[in-house]
């Protein structure tokens, strides 16, 4: 409870804090944090922070005590670092703004916020309010630009006939005036709602890409990249088609005021002859609904096998080597041939369905105006209907036809907005965000914490003790004796403390049955090197998806030097800890900005690049490139060598210069020389820092200060390499097996 509260207490100083600079020695510019004058007494502020923890995470925290075995040990934390972050009402990732709670949920519902909601888009909208008043100015321009012309036309019927008696070259030029301001008009309605509507979809985007990333692993285990990536095009352009589609003269508000426009211009002209245009409206509006609802599941089918397509050919390109090494190719043509065909098959039905609605349109066009022929040319011929009002309304009848049409089409636009808004936020409201990582990534975004400098440096500039103690008051984390007690970033502690799993258990949540861990107890001591080895499927990996804290444990707790690491965001936790995979992943970048990765780019200089890549003996080969540490690597990496990627990652971990690090199959990928080379780098990355080494060839772990054998979730047996082989246990076997020479 104690950490709890020291922890929340150093939230309230983090948001009520203010940020200062200044500039050390080595003009590397520093960020610390006074304390703000507040009227508050230290109790209180104590109290607020606790409060605070409710509207940030109304959902019940795991507990922080261990469920199985030993029970915890009283904290005494000298680090506080999750913590409860105040409602921001500017915060990129935790509000719509609207009401400055959280984004992700919902305090008084208890469950997960929508990402976008109308009153989100509507708030977005109104941030642009002289562009949306021009819009509505040139929006009433020129529709009514619009509805004016075919009055003028029977003007000029009119006086062709010599039934009026004013001067055609007046009339003329009246009419020109209509038809240079309608295009003007228009220009200024579609340039604005285009701007105003961009710019809300450049901020839905950008928060529902937010709001993707900020999703706990299992949430990535559960989509596939194609739907999420879907959701950013596919969802996302269906709502930016709303406006974008429907700014053009027959869709959208336009054609809306122009139906009600012509409703009302035909009206005052011929109570006799308006309803009949009514009706042809009635009949459009049925026509073209029953079109779209007949339609959309061929529209849906249309869609899906175009993407269906679209993912055949992907794969088959992507794993072009693999395709080509079976002899692949034709199997992958019939795949992609069937794919083609279901898009044809209902190309075509949607061809046929849109031609019988093309049709029926016209007949109903065609009706209309043979009944406003005979009615209203009898009405003429008695002398009751004026020639030009019988011309305007012939005008009247197809404006009315493309705007009835436009409307109806629109609707099916916001019918399908609809929809696209339901399924962005069912797959990422109906899953739970990471909290811990959330804030500590509002947190970065904000630069309000120290957190961009390198792991090491607090430590090693010794600046973290005096600069993050909260001048001015005494601490409230005081020693016993009332000294004032320092701050610990993650990092000071990583590079401090050790490591433990405490009776870990844990299921992976797509397969809550299965129990992957069942209780490991492991310590990893500080700056030593713990190798874990065991059989495939004993859950070696799963050990260092926990500590990368991509999943938590189900039961059990991982700490640092004591502290239960829960405590800590994970964006902290990301930066104490780098872990090198069998397969890095570079991003197709420059190897320079590859190597630069796990830092923020202004902390970064070309000689700690090439420092970092020495020592990581991958200078040499990264200067052949033709264009050295800026030569692009291609998608992932791909235009480099397994061994280069891994010297690449291994000079990225260097640079990094994280104290905790886990090598998870290293240079098991690799030939004997790349091996070689890429060991001496992971060597030197190794000293003084605390290494879980994972290993299948026992000759990588037989110089580690202690050895984990696991053993179906289990650590079987622990100890060196010589304790182990003279017990005559599994590793004793794993070993024989093996027959290493060094036996
Ligand atoms: N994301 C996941 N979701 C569900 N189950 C998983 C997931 N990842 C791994 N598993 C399962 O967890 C178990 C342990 O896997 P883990 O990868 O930890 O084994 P390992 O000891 O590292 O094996 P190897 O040496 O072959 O890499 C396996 O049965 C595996 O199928």
């Amino acid at each position: 409870m104690a950490s709890i509260a020291h922890r929340n207490l150093l939230s309230s100083h983090d948001y009520g804090g203010h940020l200062h600079t200044t500039t050390s020695a080595t003009s590397r510019s520093r960020r610390f944090w006074t304390q703000p004058k507040s009227s508050l007494r230290p109790t209180q502020r104590t109290q607020r922070a606790l409060f605070s923890l409710s509207p940030w995470n109304p959902l019940p925290q795991p507990p922080l005590q261990v469920q199985r075995g030993s029970p915890r040990k009283a904290s005494v934390t000298r680090a506080a670092y999750i913590s409860a972050p105040a409602a921001d009402p500017n915060s990129l990732y935790f509000s719509n703004s609207v009401n400055g709670n959280s984004e992700f949920f919902d305090d008084e519902l208890k469950r997960p916020k929508e990402v976008i909601t109308w009153k989100l888009i509507g708030r977005l909208v109104l941030e642009e309010k002289l562009r949306l008043v021009l819009s509505a100015f040139a929006l009433v321009g020129c529709s009514s630009c619009t509805l004016s012309m075919p009055v003028f036309s029977g003007r000029f019927f009119e006086t062709l006939i010599g039934h009026s008696s004013e001067p055609l070259w007046r009339l003329l030029s009246k009419l020109s005036v209509i038809y240079c301001l309608e295009p003007f008009f228009t220009v200024i309605f579609v340039t604005n709602m285009t701007y105003i509507w961009e710019k809300v979809m450049a901020s839905l985007r950008r928060r529902v890409f937010q709001r993707v990333l900020v999703q706990k692993v299992e949430f990535f285990d559960r989509h596939k990249v194609g739907e999420l990536t879907g959701l950013l095009s596919s969802e996302l352009g269906s709502i930016k088609d709303l406006v974008n589609e429907n700014v053009s003269r027959d869709r959208g508000f336009r054609a809306l005021s122009e139906t009600l426009g012509t409703l009302l211009i035909l009206f005052s002209l011929s109570t006799q002859l308006a309803p009949i245009l009514g009706l042809l409206m009635l009949l459009i509006s049925v026509l073209v609904a029953v079109y779209k609802r007949t339609t959309v599941p061929i529209f849906k089918a249309h869609g899906s096998s175009q993407a269906r397509i679209s993912d055949w050919a992907s794969e088959t390109f992507s794993a072009i080597r693999t395709v080509r090494s079976f002899g692949g190719e034709r199997r992958q043509i019939a795949g992609f041939d069937e794919q083609v065909r279901a898009y044809q098959q209902s190309g075509i039905k949607l061809g046929v369905l849109k031609s019988a609605n093309e049709s029926w349109t016209r007949v109903v066009i065609y009706i209309s105006l043979m009944a406003l022929y005979i009615l209203g040319g009898a009405k003429v011929k008695a002398g009751q209907l004026a020639v030009g009002t019988m011309v305007s309304f012939i005008g009247y009848t197809f404006t009315l036809t493309f705007a009835v049409q436009g409307v109806v089409n629109s609707l099916g636009d916001a019918r399908a907005v609809l929809a696209a808004i339901d399924r962005v936020n069912f797959i990422v409201a109906d899953t739970e965000v990471d909290e811990s990582l959330a804030y500590g990534l509002e947190r970065d975004v904000k630069g309000e914490l120290q957190s961009t400098r390198k792991c090491s440096e607090s430590v090693k500039s010794g600046a973290s003790s005096t600069e993050n103690t909260l001048a001015g008051e005494p601490s409230q984390l005081s020693t016993p004796d009332g000294s004032p007690q320092a701050l610990k970033t993650v990092c000071e502690l990583a590079w401090s403390g050790d490591v433990a799993l405490e009776d870990v258990y844990f299921a992976y949540p797509l397969r809550p049955d299965v129990e992957v861990l069942k209780g490991i107890n492991l310590k990893l001591n500080r700056g030593t090197i713990t190798a874990v080895v065991g059989s495939s499927g004993a859950g070696k990996s799963t050990i260092v998806q926990l500590l990368a804290r991509f999943y938590e444990p189900t039961s059990g707790r991982i700490t640092l030097a004591g502290e239960d690491v829960r405590q800590f965001d994970k964006s902290e936790w990301a930066r104490a800890i780098s872990i090198v995979n069998q397969e890095p992943v570079l991003f197709a970048m420059s190897v320079a900005e590859n190597i630069a990765y796990g830092l923020p780019n202004e902390d970064v200089s070309q000689d700690d690049i090439v420092a970092a890549a020495k020592a990581a003996n991958a200078h040499d080969f990264i200067l052949s490139l033709p264009m050295g540490y800026n030569t692009l690597v291609g998608e992932r990496g791909s235009l480099l060598s397994g061994g280069q990627r891994q010297r690449v990652a291994i000079a990225r971990a260097l640079l990094k210069d994280a104290p905790l690090l886990i090598l998870d199959e290293a240079t098991s990928a690799l030939d004997t020389v790349s091996e070689r080379l890429v060991q001496g780098a992971l060597d030197r990355l190794m000293k003084g820092r605390t290494t879980l080494v994972i290993a299948h060839r026992l000759s990588t772990v037989q110089r580690a200060d202690q050895i984990a054998v696991c053993v179906d979730g289990r650590i079987a047996e622990l100890g060196n390499h010589a304790e182990l082989v003279g017990r005559g246990g599994t590793y004793s076997s794993l070993v024989d097996s093996q027959r290493l020479a060094f036996e």
